[in-house]
């Protein structure tokens, strides 16, 4: 009975009332508040890839405990702070860190900044993350343009548009179909190979999982069978939030390290400082490409 009690309690404050869309409000107007910047473009930072955010003039930088209602980042490589910013003259918020689900916070709220990037005026999010290569082409270093995913939390039920349904951010039931945009997908392999870095680019579906281990052997085989090309710990819950609220997306997952699928493998694993250690071996490349792409976003 007392468990029972506590979920329908739990998920009454948190869920209904606890970020309402008047609660959103209200950090969004925080923010515009100290800052004239007025974007339409968002950025989420993956493991160490918070180089993005460093690369934008006259920054305005808000840590995320400075911010009222916000989560702060726990992870290594992820610094935890909004940034807005120009690039090339055009205006951007970047999050320098973003929130997990095995940092201790429920999905919604590791997806709540996305809806306050939306009250902000984003219309286009550009979101990276770190994510092991199980698709046997794919080597360390490779960027993958994400053109689907497998929100394996969301089979449970753990999907950050559980609780009570605003209308006013989206419908109750959105599709998720072309949920990363065909024309953004286009526009960034252009780019790349213009900036020659078609030799790294692969494009997949990603898979999220809660973590934080990392996958079994036998794990990496099954998220293999079921279509997954990369396996990581985030971005799925953000672009159902994105999407549910009409931004549109485009996403793409830094191969940090490849997924050993023989058991009694002697090869190294997994491990977070090679993650980072790969984000900012390969910074370089992702920021030309991601500017490449604002720049051309008028044309999608
Ligand atoms: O925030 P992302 O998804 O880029 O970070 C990945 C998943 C874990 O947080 C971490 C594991 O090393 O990298
Ligand atoms: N789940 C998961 N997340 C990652 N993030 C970076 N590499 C990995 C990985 O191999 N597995």
């Amino acid at each position: 009975m007392t468990s029972v009690k506590m979920f329908r309690e739990e998920s009454i404050e948190d869920v209904i009332d606890g970020y309402s869309y008047e609660r959103i409000e209200s950090i969004s107007k925080f923010l515009l508040d100290r800052t004239k910047q007025r974007p339409e473009i968002g950025i989420i930072c993956g493991t160490g890839m918070g180089g993005l955010a460093d690369m934008l003039e006259d920054k305005e930088i808000f840590p995320y405990k400075d911010i009222p209602d916000f989560p702060v980042s726990t992870v290594p490589g992820h610094s935890g702070r909004l940034v807005f910013g120009n690039l090339n003259g055009k205006s951007i918020i970047c999050m320098q860190g973003r929130f997990h689900v095995y940092e201790g916070y429920s999905v919604w709220k590791c997806a709540m900044p996305v809806r306050v990037m939306k009250l902000i005026g984003v219309k286009t999010l550009i979101v990276t993350n770190a994510a092991g290569g199980l698709n046997r082409n794919f080597t360390v270093g490779d960027i993958m343009f994400i053109k689907d995913h497998i929100n394996f939390p969301g089979f449970g039920g753990d999907n950050p548009l559980r609780g009570r349904n605003d209308d006013r951010w989206g419908p109750r039931f959105p599709p998720m179909s072309n949920a990363y945009d065909l024309g953004l997908r286009q526009l960034a392999r252009t780019v790349a190979k213009e900036l020659n870095l078609e030799k790294y680019l692969q494009e997949g579906v990603y898979c999220m999982l809660g973590g934080p281990s990392y996958e079994t052997v036998s794990e990496m085989m099954a998220l293999t069978l079921l279509g997954a090309d990369a396996v990581g710990m985030s971005t799925a819950h953000e672009v159902i939030a994105a999407r549910h609220c009409g931004i549109r997306v485009f996403g793409m997952s830094l191969i940090t390290n490849i997924c050993v699928m023989e058991h009694d493998s002697e090869k190294p694993l997994a491990n977070h400082e090679e993650v980072m250690e790969t984000g900012n071996r390969r910074r370089k490349d992702l920021e030309k490409l991601v500017t490449g792409i604002i720049m051309k976003l008028d044309t999608v």
